[in-house]
């Protein structure tokens, strides 16, 4: 008996570029997919909330996350902690299920170490300029966190070459069809992979 393992989706890309967004309207559409809540210690913004955005902690609280091995990967972003607490990816994996997370670039990196298999997926924005725009409309950021963000945004861009696919968000609804395309089309591809196998298996035996 084969045991079939969920596949881990991976959305990253620079900070307002429309991942958050992008990931809310891909789950109003694909139910099946697990969404692993990350861990920070920024400050909640308004209307957020603890366990449902992000499990809000304390520097110290995370600190000890890393040194006692629970987390997947994490990052320094921009003045705060976030990262991807392991049990619930590695629970929903092993029992099946597909995973998406949703980071920055540095984490992202480092999961491709750990999980070659992954499916990685960067959002680019149509232009710097958009990328401005939709951070400042968004009113979420001082002046200072708008200029960091892009500044580390100039960097990131240049990683798009280390995933599988590059997707521009330009129009938000074009942008959900292409990523929710290739979530199926991964999904079909592991499970022709999976029967192909399971044949293999079979004639071997016989
Ligand atoms: N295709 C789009 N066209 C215009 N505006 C968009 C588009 N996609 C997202 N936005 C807007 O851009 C802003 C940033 O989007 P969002 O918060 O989803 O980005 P993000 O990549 O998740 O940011 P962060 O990484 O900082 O969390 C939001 O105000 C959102 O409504
Ligand atoms: N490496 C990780 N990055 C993460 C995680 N969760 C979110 N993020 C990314 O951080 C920045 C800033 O987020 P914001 O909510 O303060 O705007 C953004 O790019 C997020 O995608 C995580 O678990 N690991």
């Amino acid at each position: 008996m084969i045991e079939e393992k969920g596949i881990l989706f991976i959305l990253s890309g620079p900070s307002g570029v429309g991942k958050g967004t992008v990931r809310k309207s891909l789950f109003d559409k694909d139910t099946d997919l697990k969404y692993s809540i990350s861990m920070t210690t920024r400050p909640p913004r308004e209307g957020e909330v603890d366990g449902v955005d992000y499990f809000f902690k304390t520097k110290e609280e995370f600190e000890d996350m890393i040194e006692n091995n629970k987390m997947i990967e994490y990052a320094h972003y921009v003045g705060n902690y976030y990262g991807t607490p392991k049990d619930y990816v590695q629970k929903q994996l092993d029992n099946g299920n597909d995973v998406f997370l949703e980071i920055e670039v540095q984490g992202a990196l480092q999961v491709k170490e750990n999980f070659p298999e992954g499916v990685f997926v960067f959002l680019i924005p149509p232009s710097l300029e958009e990328l401005k725009d939709r951070i400042i409309s968004r009113g979420t950021e001082t002046e200072e966190k708008v200029r960091n963000r892009l500044a580390a945004a100039k960097e990131e861009i240049e990683m798009m070459d280390y995933y599988d696919y590059v997707v521009v968000n330009d129009q938000i609804d074009t942008a959900v069809q292409t990523v929710q395309s290739i979530v199926r089309s991964e999904h079909c591809k592991r499970e022709r992979v999976a029967i192909q196998y399971k044949k293999a298996l079979e004639r071997d035996e016989s």
